[in-house]
């Protein structure tokens, strides 16, 4: 199909790499394709040139060394097959992926080039999902891609009034939800026209659209390209309505097939319509393709690569004039611009808070559960956790029967609301217990009363006088038999209870009280954990959908940069950590009355570090992990170990030695700690404990962040 024939039409004055070119084709020595496209195809600058643009997922190769050409000022019309690579050619294109050999130039530069808008400004692009904000009206939509692309409210507003009529739109009131899915398409579309771009990349953006509506897109298109300033790269699945493009691709199977003209294209074919040229070139890619392929895997990539032996396939059948005999132009960047390239700008960031903010008013009820949620959590905890237990069924056995006997004495002194006395005989007592009916058994020999007595008036007594009284089974039991005994003890003998009690006396601690519960211990590393895990689930999840349903690419190509994405969303979820920290607290030390000897300005900073901590942590899930389910499993997978490691609910010391290393390295273990001894000893930012639970707390947060931020990087 290619033949060596110089074509005398290129020899009109162009840029320095097509004199090249000219100076070549008069020698004979270039190859080129029989019906390459006009000169002025060639010769006028590229608004897209992609060369030798190879990409793969995986092992699955999906663009072989392509070539490709949008001239300036023309439409070009993308055709091929579902699952070609289409695509993914246009993320490339755009720079939402990386390709993995070749070069690609946008508007004169790489995709993302320092100091380029592209992404930006310059380049419009709808996405083959719909990349919309539900919530969000088409006001919205337009007002907030405006303020990206730094538009006025007047031009936002004038260019939405256009749009509204010329897409034929519903009221810009209407939320995208309620919208049909063509009408959402529309939006889409209305989103990449409305900056008035040099370059908009159009994937599939008339489907499902009316014809008549159709025809009114195509004729806006050749329209705009007609000024000569705007380029239109174009895919669709209705091959015919690609004649009105300029120039057309055809793909398959990652490689372009043909490029040129429609007209030329269907005369080279002798076919009547484009779809007929199209079938024409598959079935000869398709034959040539079999009749050479050696590959034993036989895969259709493999086959597309045999294609043609001895052509070079990286060039199209029709069409331009590909790679090699190209020099790449150097590019290079002053410092002060990339600086400028990679320093967050506050009108993105802006536009990014806005949008969540309006998100979060629209979802009321969302929002009320981040709130709500860890009020309950607390709530439910400082109930449940750390109390005494009450009404534990205990069997007594007493075999003392006289009425002023001790036994009868100190029981009396036993806390009743806790353990409820069941008085049985020995044998009713023992089998109930055996049986689970009972927490224990207290039981009194026939000589308690004397034995006890021979034992406070005697200083050595026989084994069998120790031996009288006994519980068996339950701690709590013990604890307020034990409490019992020392009361009783104590209204016996008054000033001589010492001879009897136990001798060791606990004195009133230095911090805390006495009787400190659980709760007491547990309670500042819960409301850590609460606030951590809260933030890594609500960012996780938000950012994987928000990536799934393509609005992080669809901003990112409108210009915003992935630290802008992450400062905006760490700022406006500031604002949902910190009513999550007031409801705390409020319940914590007014409702709770958890005691806080420390400042409160202290145990506030911690806490929101800690839900600063958590949203980084959220960022790192949703950068590494594309799938809602998976990120929540892998959020969810986490938090239980680390509340258990981190000592939490119970000591650190407790924790054998291994497991205490990975403990100590954990982000809330030495954060609940400096927590504990600002609230429960007044410590400040002086102490060691202190300042090493912000320390370890501010060092997650900074590693967390860079980490996302060098996934989402590599990830693009
Ligand atoms: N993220 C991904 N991971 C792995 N494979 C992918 C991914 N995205 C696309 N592919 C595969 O790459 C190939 C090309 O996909 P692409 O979406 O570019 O095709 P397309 O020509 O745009 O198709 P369509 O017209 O149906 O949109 C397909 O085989 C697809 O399954």
């Amino acid at each position: 199909m290619a033949t060596e024939v110089a074509d005398d039409a290129a020899t009109t004055e162009g840029p320095p790499e097509f004199n090249e070119m000219e100076e070549r084709l008069a020698e004979g020595t270039m190859k080129v394709d029989l019906e390459a496209p006009p000169p002025s195809l060639v010769l006028e600058g590229s608004a897209i040139r992609c060369r030798e643009v190879c990409r793969s997922y995986g092992k699955l190769k999906v663009l072989s060394n392509l070539n490709l050409t949008v001239p300036q000022g023309h439409i070009y019309g993308l055709l091929g097959p579902s699952g070609c690579g289409k695509t993914t050619l246009l993320k490339c294109i755009v720079g939402t992926l990386k390709i993995s050999r070749g070069h690609i130039s946008v508007l004169g530069k790489p995709p993302a080039f320092p100091g380029h808008e592209v992404p930006g400004r310059m380049v419009g692009y709808m996405p083959q999902d719909l990349a919309l904000y539900n919530e969000f009206t088409i006001s919205d939509t337009l007002t907030f891609f405006g303020r990206i692309h730094g538009l006025t409210s007047k031009d936002t507003e004038a260019r939405m009034d256009f749009l509204v009529n010329f897409l034929d739109l519903p009221q810009k009131s209407k939320l995208v939800r309620n919208l049909s899915g063509g009408q959402k398409r529309r939006v889409s579309l209305g989103a990449a026209l409305l900056q008035n771009p040099q370059l908009l990349i159009l994937d599939e953006p008339t489907v499902g659209v009316d014809p008549v509506l159709r025809a009114k897109i195509w004729q806006h298109l050749v329209e705009i390209v007609k000024t000569g300033k705007v380029s239109v790269i174009i895919t669709t699945h209705y091959i015919e309505e690609a004649r009105q493009a300029n120039v057309v691709g055809l793909m398959r199977n990652g490689h372009l097939l043909a490029e040129g003209d429609p007209e030329t294209l269907m005369k080279k074919h002798s076919a009547a319509t484009l779809e007929k040229a199209f079938l024409q070139l598959c079935e000869s890619f398709d034959q040539v393709g079999s009749k050479h392929s050696t590959s034993p895997q036989g895969g259709v990539l493999e086959n597309s690569q045999s294609f043609e032996s001895s052509r070079d396939e990286s060039r199209p059948i029709l069409g331009v004039m590909s790679g090699p005999l190209e020099v790449l132009p150097k590019y290079s960047a002053d410092w002060k611009v990339r600086v400028k390239h990679v320093m967050p700008k506050w009108r993105n960031i802006a536009a990014l808070m806005i949008k969540t903010m309006k998100r979060m008013k629209r979802m009321p009820g969302s929002l009320c559960f981040q709130f709500l949620l860890p009020v309950i959590q607390i709530s439910l905890m400082c109930l449940c956790i750390g109390g005494d237990p009450k009404g534990i069924p205990v069997a007594v056995v007493n075999n003392e029967t006289s009425s002023g006997s001790f036994s009868q004495s100190l029981l009396s002194f036993l806390d009743n609301s806790s353990i409820k006395q069941v008085h049985l005989t020995h044998g009713e007592a023992f089998a109930g217990a055996y049986n689970g009916e009972y927490w224990g058994v207290i039981g009194f020999g026939q000589n308690f009363t004397s034995d006890l007595t021979k034992r406070m008036l005697q200083r050595q007594v026989k084994k069998e006088i120790v031996d009288g009284g006994s519980d068996r089974q339950n701690a709590n039991a013990q604890k307020k038999l034990a409490v019992a005994f020392e009361d009783f003890i104590q209204y016996k003998m008054g000033s001589l209870s010492y001879l009897v009690s136990f001798p060791i006396k606990f004195e009133e601690p230095i911090y805390g009280s006495l009787d400190s519960d659980f709760t007491t211990f547990v309670t500042p590393g819960a409301v850590l954990s609460i606030t951590f895990y809260l933030a890594v689930g609500l960012t996780a999840l938000s950012f994987v959908i928000e990536r799934k349903e393509g609005l992080m690419d669809r901003c990112w190509v409108a210009g915003v940069s992935s630290l802008e994405t992450i400062l905006a969303h760490l700022i406006s979820q500031l604002f949902v950590i910190s009513v999550q920290v007031v409801l705390l607290l409020i319940l914590m030390l007014v409702v709770f009355k958890n005691p806080n000897e420390g400042s409160l300005a202290l145990v506030v900073a911690l806490i929101v570090l800690q839900g600063i901590t958590g949203i980084s942590f959220g960022l790192v899930i949703s950068s590494a992990i594309d799938d809602e389910q998976n990120a929540n499993q892998a959020a969810l997978g986490i938090f239980y170990p680390n509340l258990i490691v981190s000592g939490i609910i119970w000591p650190v010391e407790c924790i054998p030695y291994p497991l205490r290393y990975i403990s100590l390295a954990l982000p809330q273990t030495y954060a609940s700690e400096a927590l504990r001894c600002i609230m429960y000893r007044g410590w400040g930012l002086s102490r060691m404990m202190v300042w090493r639970g912000f320390a370890v707390t501010l060092g997650w947060n900074t590693f967390f962040l860079i980490l996302a931020t060098v996934i989402l990087k590599l990830r693009t």
